[in-house]
């Protein structure tokens, strides 16, 4: 019994020293500040790179470095609604390297909204500044795939497309569905959704190499929106007997030409609006009159948000890591290197030179 109970507190003090490392070095954050309104394409200049030295972390904290950043279209959009001065706004995972939190010991690893930054200290007491934050949770390492993982397809794209999709659009066996952004992260994991449930899937996409990607996973077919000589025609050649569910990354002229090519009860999952983002909202163009595709087919369109999925968000990670493992969802990531370069892979994601989810290596 005495054995034992040496035992215990020997564990014990392991545990905790493990848990309450608390290194006396200084560590120095980098982040970048969200200086100046976007206006049109994002710039360098919209960016202030500052270093500050943290303070040793408190009681119930937490002391964790950025491994892998999200870029995601919203930061554009999200962006110019909020102030400047402010930490630019993102997701990373980050590996905790000092904790007085049982929650989140020294090497594990956490998905976590801190923004762009490349150090964070995290605790209970740190408030939400927007719907989109998290609170910070442990992802377990995985072993045949990158921990990047965590902000793509087993992070918020994937919850995005597994329950924007199958909630809004309910597809079914031998339906059409046509997918804009389709070789996007949100777009190439719909699409494969959509082949798990029987359907034909057109994606839409600025080249053919990311058509032909598309293809290579399962799509059925493509269109390059950006060469194919009239549109409206290929898609009626590629789907003959009409569109049933569409799912919508980018908006604009492209969606009023696929909603005018839908069939009865079709169903239209509003994702996204990334043909806009840079758009100046003070002179918003003139709109193309929706309503009698959607009146004559009695249409169902329905705007879909992450942010409504956190009730379920542990669930569709585990379905989605079950068809990982099962070889049905094929994922590509785009992969820039260097904090340094958190705004080129913004403005990078813009122009479109990404084929699946776009991440930052620090
Ligand atoms: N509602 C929600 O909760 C969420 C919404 N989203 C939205 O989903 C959409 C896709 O996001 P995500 O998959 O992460 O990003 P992507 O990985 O799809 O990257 C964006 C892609 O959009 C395409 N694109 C850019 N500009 C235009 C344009 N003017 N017209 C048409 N296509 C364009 C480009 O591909 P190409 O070369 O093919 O043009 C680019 O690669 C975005 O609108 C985003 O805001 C994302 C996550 C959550
Ligand atoms: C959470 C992301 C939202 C959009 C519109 O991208």
């Amino acid at each position: 019994m005495i054995i034992l109970r040496g035992y215990i507190k020997h564990f014990q003090r392991q545990f905790s020293i493990i848990c309450y490392r608390n290194s006396s070095k200084m560590v120095k954050a980098k982040s970048f500040i969200y200086a100046k309104h976007f206006k049109d394409m994002p710039q360098a200049s919209n960016f202030d790179l500052i270093e500050e030295e943290l303070p040793e972390i408190k009681d119930e904290e937490f002391l964790c470095e950025a491994v892998f950043l999200s870029i995601d279209p919203y930061m554009r959009a999200y962006a110019s609604m909020l102030p400047v001065g402010i930490t630019m706004i993102g997701s990373q995972v980050a590996k905790v390297i000092d904790s007085k939190n049982l929650q989140y010991p020294v090497g594990s690893y956490v998905l976590g909204s801190f923004g762009w930054r490349s150090h964070t200290i995290w605790g209970p007491n740190n408030k939400k500044k927007s719907s989109l934050e998290q609170t910070p949770y442990i992802v377990p390492d995985l072993i045949h795939h990158p921990i990047s993982l965590y902000l793509g397809i087993l992070g918020m794209t994937g919850n995005t497309a597994l329950f924007g999709f199958l909630d809004v659009c309910k597809p079914m066996a031998g339906e059409t569905v046509v997918i804009t952004g389709a070789a996007g992260a949100v777009g190439s994991h719909v699409g494969q959704i959509a082949k798990i449930k029987g359907c034909r899937v057109i994606g839409i996409s600025g080249t053919d190499e990311k058509g032909e990607w598309l293809k290579s996973i399962g799509f059925d077919d493509y269109i390059n929106y950006k060469t194919v000589t009239n549109f409206s025609v290929k898609l009626k050649e590629l789907a003959p007997n009409g569109i049933d569910c569409y799912f919508d990354n980018v908006g604009g002229e492209l969606t009023s030409l696929i909603m005018q090519q839908m069939n009865k009860f079709g169903r239209i999952s509003v994702c996204g609006s990334i043909s806009a983002y840079n758009n100046d909202y003070n002179s918003l163009p003139k709109a193309t009159i929706l309503q009698p595709s959607i009146v004559a087919n009695q249409l169902t369109m329905s705007g879909i948000h992450a942010t409504n999925y956190y009730d379920r968000w542990m669930s569709g990670i585990k379905q989605n890591k079950m068809w990982l493992e099962e070889g049905k969802l094929i994922y590509k990531e785009h992969v820039v290197d260097g904090f340094e370069n958190m705004p080129n892979a913004l403005i990078g994601i813009l122009n479109g030179v990404n084929t699946g989810k776009v991440v930052v290596k620090v």
